[in-house]
């Protein structure tokens, strides 16, 4: 794949957001593209990561204020603050391309695209992340991601984090591409003895509808190239490892919390098969051999077609 048959995206907004972790504050870019009618985000921690499409200058009319208002500042905003392409207490002051209004390349404002990035393309799951399900371990990889972004070393597992430099590609993906409709559809399924992958083909769906092209343009955008990915998902991998743009380094595992022995992990029945299916039939590289209790009455296997 080129850039050029990259999906067109576009940063239409970003916005400083403190954070309830006491971690660095974060940076909220919203992107449109010419996919699909979703708003696609990037969580990026780093104030100088920037997107090359929103810091572009739009036109001669554009104004100062403007540039503010959409989050294409440097530094820090501040009552009474007047321009966005320099940050007087921080003595900060981006340089444009006067031709074709590109933000050009300056080591001391803008995060150098040569440096190892810790990423994580990461797929919307409403229920994992904001109803408390024990389904699956999305809500949990979506903080943990957060939380090693923030550090420079992860204490228990000893994984180098990105000390506070690092994107989190959020896309609108849920229910691994089919919509929450579909997904609770899939749960039912699960209910009745099928597993996630079944039960997405017993919906004429196939196991995964997902395309990360849009995460890999997003992070082009932010001028990312050399990526550390977590992930267990080598499709993943695959798809955003393509030079000559975009250069996977290092596979991060994401090793579900409560294998770490921590007690705050999420521990379900519903979880261990999600993660068996994952690993033996999405081959999802996940740290060490899964030992599931099978509990003696559930069939081994349950086909496609039938529900036992
Ligand atoms: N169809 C379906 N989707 C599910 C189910 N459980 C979780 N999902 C979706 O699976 C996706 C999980 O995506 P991610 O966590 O980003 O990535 P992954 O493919 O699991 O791989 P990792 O990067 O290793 O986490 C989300 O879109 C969830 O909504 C399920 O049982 N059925
Ligand atoms: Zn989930």
């Amino acid at each position: 794949m080129t850039i050029s048959n990259l999906p067109k995206i576009e940063c239409i907004a970003r916005a400083r957001l403190p954070t309830t972790t006491g971690g660095p504050d974060i940076f909220l870019h919203l992107y449109r593209n010419d996919r699909d009618d979703k708003e696609h985000l990037a969580i990026v921690f780093g104030e100088d990561i920037r997107s090359r499409s929103l810091f572009k200058r739009k036109s001669q009319n554009e104004t100062q204020q403007d540039r503010m208002i959409r989050g294409a500042y440097v530094g820090k905003l501040y009552p009474g603050r007047k321009s966005a392409d320099v940050d007087e207490n921080l003595n900060l002051k981006l340089e444009f391309d006067q031709k074709t209004g590109e933000l050009l390349f300056d080591e001391r404002t803008t995060w150098n695209r040569s440096n190892n990035t810790l990423v994580r393309i990461h797929s919307e799951c409403y229920t994992g992340e904001n109803v408390w399900s024990a389904r699956c371990d999305c809500g949990e990889q979506l903080d943990r991601a957060g939380r090693l972004i923030a550090v420079d070393n992860e204490e228990h597992t000893n994984i180098k984090g990105g000390d506070g430099h690092g994107v989190i590609v959020y896309l609108r993906q849920e229910g691994r591409g089919i919509g929450l409709g579909e997904k609770l559809k899939a749960y039912n399924l699960q209910d009745l003895g099928a597993d996630t992958v079944q039960a997405n083909i017993m919906l004429n769906h196939p196991p995964d509808l997902r395309d990360f092209s849009i995460g890999k343009a997003i992070l082009i955008d932010l001028g990312i190239s050399n990526i550390r990915l977590l992930t267990n998902n080598p499709d993943k991998i695959d798809q955003i490892n393509s030079p000559p743009v975009l250069n996977c380094t290092e596979r991060v595992p994401m090793i579900p919390i409560n294998w770490l022995g921590d007690e705050k992990g999420i521990k379900s029945k519903e979880l261990e098969g999600y993660l068996k299916t994952k690993i033996e039939k999405m081959g999802h590289l996940l740290q060490k051999p899964l030992i599931l209790h099978h509990h003696p009455n559930e069939k081994e296997e349950v086909s496609a077609n039938t529900i036992a």
